[in-house]
């Protein structure tokens, strides 16, 4: 063997292996719909769809409602990055995502995008019920149509953005045949409220790539110190008492609104924590306790309404 032949031979041999192409377009794909703001909006679906069941829980309408749910939020996901693949580009937190990076053309998504949209929005207008499927619509127009192209001229999407955001377990509720009445309420105030430290502590984090981007997710690019701080405070404060209501619509228990404080004064330390030194430390602090709260709230309202009915 020639020496170039087994030069050649060590450079194949110290290459990474390659992914074979259908993994790479699966990984592509999964990276297109964000698995994991897309588990965490089903888990909510599903404790959604437990608490309004409860006693008449079964698995199969789950499964329906879950299904069809789950390709509305994958239309969302694909049309909200394919609506941003240009700032997606400028971003380094997002450079890397399947459009801005070329790996899927932008075509492919709309198709894609559009078809996941309508398949469940169908699927949940004859499977499971006609105010579930609407309510499905609605989102998908508020997030795709509304916040996504919002971002680029006010602050105020973030507002808008949190109604869709909201949304998740009150699909869970009506497709359990809940009708929207108090207690759904609640649960949707819980969560909207929850969403401001979450992605107020996120959109200063990145403030600066948002800026570059031309988008406007605070209201400034460079806020006077504590502003944001102050606002993930206060929402934090009016979140504990809303976050008690589900009690005083007996929905939940004891065990709820002791569980509900305690995290509650939890995620309140942790928006104060960032108030009075915003650092990017304290900032990830507070998204990483948001991605806490939020689970093992409806967690534990969840298995506490179960509690009432045994
Ligand atoms: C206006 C509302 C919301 C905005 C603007 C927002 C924005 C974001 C952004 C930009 C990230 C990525 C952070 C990073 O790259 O470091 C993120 C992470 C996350 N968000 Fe939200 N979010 C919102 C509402 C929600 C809702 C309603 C849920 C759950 C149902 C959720 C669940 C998550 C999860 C699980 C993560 C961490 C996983 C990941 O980074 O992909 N978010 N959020
Ligand atoms: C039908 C259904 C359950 C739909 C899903 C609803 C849901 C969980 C919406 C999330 C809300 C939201 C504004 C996310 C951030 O998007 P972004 O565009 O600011 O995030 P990005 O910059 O990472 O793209």
């Amino acid at each position: 063997m020639s020496t170039t032949q087994q030069s050649y031979i060590a450079v194949e041999e110290s290459k990474p292996a390659a992914k074979p192409v259908s993994l790479a377009r699966f990984g592509d794909y999964l990276e297109l719909i964000k698995p994991r703001i897309s588990t965490m909006a089903l888990i909510s679906v599903a404790l959604g769809y437990t608490l309004a069941s409860a006693h008449s829980w079964s698995v199969i309408p789950l499964i329906h409602a879950l299904l069809g749910i789950g390709f509305v939020a994958v239309g969302c996901n694909s049309l909200n990055q394919l609506l941003e693949v240009k700032s997606d580009a400028l971003m380094s937190r997002t450079a890397s995502r399947p459009l801005p990076s070329g790996r899927i053309s932008v075509s492919e998504v709309l198709i894609f995008g559009v078809v996941a949209a309508l398949s469940g929005i169908f699927y949940l207008a004859i499977m499971v019920n006609l105010l579930t499927a609407f309510l499905s619509m609605l989102t998908l127009v508020l997030y795709v149509v509304v916040y996504t192209p919002l971002k680029r001229y006010t602050s105020f999407c973030t507002t808008i953005g949190a109604i869709p955001g909201a949304m998740p377990p009150i699909l869970g509720w009506t497709a359990a045949g809940g009708n929207l009445n108090t207690s759904s309420f609640t649960i949707f105030a819980i969560m909207f409220l929850w969403q401001f430290p979450h992605f107020l502590a996120i959109a200063w984090l990145y403030r600066h790539q948002y800026y570059q981007a031309g988008l406007k997710m605070l209201p400034t690019a460079d806020p006077a110190r504590g502003i944001v701080g102050w606002m993930c405070v206060i929402y934090a404060i009016l979140l504990i008492p809303v976050s008690l209501l589900p009690q005083f619509v007996s929905l939940a228990g004891t065990f709820y609104s002791v569980v509900a404080f305690i995290i509650g004064i939890g995620y309140l330390l942790f928006s104060i924590r960032f108030l009075r030194n915003e650092t990017p430390k304290t900032a990830r602090e507070l998204i990483w306790f948001s991605l806490i709260y939020l689970p093992v709230l409806l967690l534990t309202l969840t298995w506490d309404r179960l509690q009432l009915f045994n």
